[in-house]
């Protein structure tokens, strides 16, 4: 991988702007305004911890900043670009080229070695084959990961499949990483172990990275922490009574 490629944008930007941002669910009658105006910098390189009660919005964040979820309003913008903008398959290309994802449970799969899960995304990208070995190989070498590429996920421990899911979430030299609690499901030393890699990682290739974790100690560590908090409901008509509507 190429040292600090993110150098598009960010001197007139932050390199990550998230502005007005509106997220709402509707389940039946009730309507859950998860995200309301929120606002959001991010700098290139900075390694951001988002922090929040559990229920307020932020694995909804990442899935609006990656794409998976659209948003209601606002407006979300990466080294300058206007990602809410963007149609299904500009997104596609931005979140294979500019976005990595790390998830709590892996999501590595199963039928597939270490070394293979790493290359997925660089074959989808279309990488020369043998180069894209070779940057998976780095990766999870990098990870400490060396002997275990011919593992399959059942294969190996908790913190080696979420070395292997950051390795993957890294192959394609992502602008901004996405993580999603990746030491959430790993006991304490392992978790700090992960997270210790990932910041070197991140460091080390200068990649902008937000962080959710509930665990303070880590969100401590990063760059800057992030506070978001959960939405009071609004009420509902059996809560409220429906004749009193
Ligand atoms: N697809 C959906 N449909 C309806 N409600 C949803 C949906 N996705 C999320 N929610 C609700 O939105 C709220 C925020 O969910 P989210 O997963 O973003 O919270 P979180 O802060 O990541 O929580 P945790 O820390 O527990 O992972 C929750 O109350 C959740 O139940």
């Amino acid at each position: 991988m190429n040292e600090a490629p993110n150098t598009v944008g960010e001197n007139r930007h932050h390199f990550l702007e998230i502005r007005g941002l509106t997220k709402h669910f509707q389940s039946g009658e009730r309507k859950l305004k998860v995200l309301d105006s929120f606002d959001l910098d991010l700098a290139a390189g900075e390694f951001l911890a988002i922090a929040g009660p559990s229920g307020s919005g932020k694995t909804t964040l990442l899935n609006l900043i990656a794409g998976l979820d659209r948003p209601d309003g606002g407006r979300i913008s990466l080294a300058g670009r206007d990602l809410t903008a963007l149609n299904d398959k500009e997104w596609d290309k931005v979140r294979q080229s500019d976005i990595g994802f790390v998830f709590q449970f892996n999501q590595l799969l199963p039928e597939f070695t270490a070394l293979e899960n790493v290359m997925l995304p660089g074959m989808l990208k279309k990488h020369h084959a043998l180069e894209l070995k070779q940057q998976a190989y780095d990766l999870l070498e990098h990870m400490g990961m060396q002997d275990r590429i011919g593992h399959r996920p059942a294969q190996l421990s908790g913190g080696e499949r979420q070395r292997t899911a950051i390795a993957r979430a890294l192959i394609n030299q992502p602008k901004i990483l996405l993580a999603d609690e990746p030491t959430g499901s790993l006991d304490q030393g392992t978790g700090e172990q992960v997270f210790s890699l990932l910041m070197g990682l991140q460091k080390q290739f200068n990649i902008s990275c937000l962080l959710v974790t509930h665990n303070p100690a880590l969100a401590n560590l990063c760059d800057r922490i992030h506070g978001i908090e959960k939405r009071p409901e609004s009420p509902t008509r059996e809560r409220i009574g429906v004749d009193d509507v």
